[in-house]
């Protein structure tokens, strides 16, 4: 059995408490083997963490990891605007080369800020997947479906890609890719391939994604034309399944948060693309009272602007506090939660937890900083003050893929490179430079 031992560090359980430990790891089995006293000396490898905080990995519940390559490409609009003014003419110009380029930029930056698995949902899915192959991560990977201003025959090859992609990718990059089916929401995907493609999906065994009540103008056109509010339609349209999980949730009335809570549905809170996009907030505090398993998400770099989940779980906690107008409602403890063990229920994933027999995804995050003392708390630094900057070591199946901030899976001044040739060319593409 090849091992690791991460010594010295203060290491977050799953009930919230924070202890003095050192923790083993089969890497073999990818699992943490023991959490205790006196480990420095038991593994092949080692990993310093004195003087650091040893966390679960964060898992990023709702991405579009290549839109890195879009960070900075359209800013300051509405969804509806961003996405027809800008985005979806730029994503027409994107080449599959640019695609793995874009999630190789993303998921540098995730392993540079913690993150260990994300679920992922855009087209090219095939370079995502490689790219994840190469870079280490867990993720769950799907094709976003969109039928909209497509022919019956464009419509139903989008959603058959969707089910190809989840069939055939289930448990690739040796499991550490798993799948879902991916409508891109409930006002882009028609109902006929809705209910044409939910019970393949079902068939297939794979869970289902998509943007749900994200803005106001998503749930109007739903209330006139089926006469019920969209969660209710997904509902009848068999898309909301203990193993579903949608992204955002903004606008979802009681009626809708009870369905979730009885379905067992998963809620992606996306707080940042929710303020930048002026979206709206979602009730976090009632979703989360009412029994619904809430986990966190950055969006794409193109609506947030980054994929730091220490970002995202400092804004969940501010924006959850605003929206409830209460300050005690979205406290740190709930934050901690949502960017680990929560996102990984929600995705489907066993990780976010550090105990034995885990999966060994975790992160080791630097203390000593001026903006991390004093230590009163541990966990109201992870969800006030830690910054993507002061996570030391990341660690996904038992493989080191960060150590002292070196990215051992990916070359880092080669893939900032190509994202730059190749933003660039997009941009001369898309006619911008004129
Ligand atoms: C068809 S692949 C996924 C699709 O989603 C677009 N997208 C990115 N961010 C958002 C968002 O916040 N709401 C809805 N859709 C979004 C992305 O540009 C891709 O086209
Ligand atoms: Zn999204």
């Amino acid at each position: 059995m090849t091992t690791l031992s991460i010594t010295g560090g203060r290491v977050l359980r799953p009930d919230a408490t924070v202890t003095r430990a050192d923790v083993l790891v089969d890497q073999d089995a990818g699992e943490i083997l023991e959490i205790g006293s006196d480990l420095a000396g038991e593994g092949n490898e080692t990993l310093d963490a004195e003087g650091s905080l040893v966390t679960p990995g964060f898992v990023n519940g709702h991405c579009h990891v290549a839109m890195s390559l879009l960070r900075g490409y359209a800013d300051d609009k509405p969804l509806d605007a961003w996405l027809q003014e800008d985005i979806w003419p730029a994503e027409g110009e994107l080449t599959a080369e640019d695609v793995r380029t874009g999630a190789e930029l993303g998921l540098l930056e995730m392993i540079k800020s913690g993150t260990t698995a994300f679920a992922d949902m855009y087209f090219d899915v095939p370079e995502i997947a490689a790219a994840v192959e190469e870079a280490g991560l867990r993720a769950r990977l799907g094709h976003g479906i969109v039928t909209v201003a497509k022919d019956d025959e464009g419509a139903r090859a989008d959603a058959e890609t969707s089910l190809e992609v989840a069939r055939e990718y289930d448990g690739a990059a040796d499991g550490r890719i798993s799948t879902a089916f991916m409508p891109h929401s409930l006002t882009t995907v028609g109902t006929e391939y809705l209910e044409e493609f939910v019970p393949k999906a079902r068939d297939a065994g794979v869970p289902i994604h998509y943007h749900a009540n994200e803005t106001e103008d998503e749930v109007a056109p739903i209330v006139e034309e089926e006469g019920v509010r969209p969660l209710a339609y997904a509902a009848e349209r068999g898309m909301l399944e203990p193993e579903d999980f949608v992204a955002h949730g903004v606008h979802v009335d009681e009626s809708e948060i009870q369905l979730l809570a009885e379905a067992g549905t998963s809620v992606i809170h996306c707080p940042a693309s929710n303020m930048k996009l002026a979206s709206g907030m979602a009730p976090v505090q009632r979703l989360r009272d009412a029994g619904v398993t809430v986990g966190l998400g950055t969006d794409g770099a193109a609506s947030n602007n980054d994929l730091s989940m220490l970002d995202e779980a400092r804004d969940a906690a501010m924006l959850g506090k605003l929206a409830a107008a209460d300050a005690a409602a979205v406290p740190a403890e709930a934050v901690a939660e949502m960017m680990t063990a929560g996102s990984a229920d929600a995705i489907g994933l066993e990780s976010g937890r550090l105990e034995e027999g885990a999966p060994a995804d975790l992160a080791v995050i630097d203390l000593e900083k001026a903006h991390l003392t004093p230590r009163h708390d541990l966990v109201s630094h992870l969800a006030y003050a830690a910054a993507a900057a002061d996570v030391r070591h990341t660690v996904c199946d038992g493989r080191v893929l960060m150590r002292d901030r070196e990215v051992l899976t990916l070359d880092e001044a080669a893939v900032r490179e190509r994202a730059q040739a190749a933003a660039e060319a997009l941009s001369a593409r898309a006619g911008d430079d004129e």
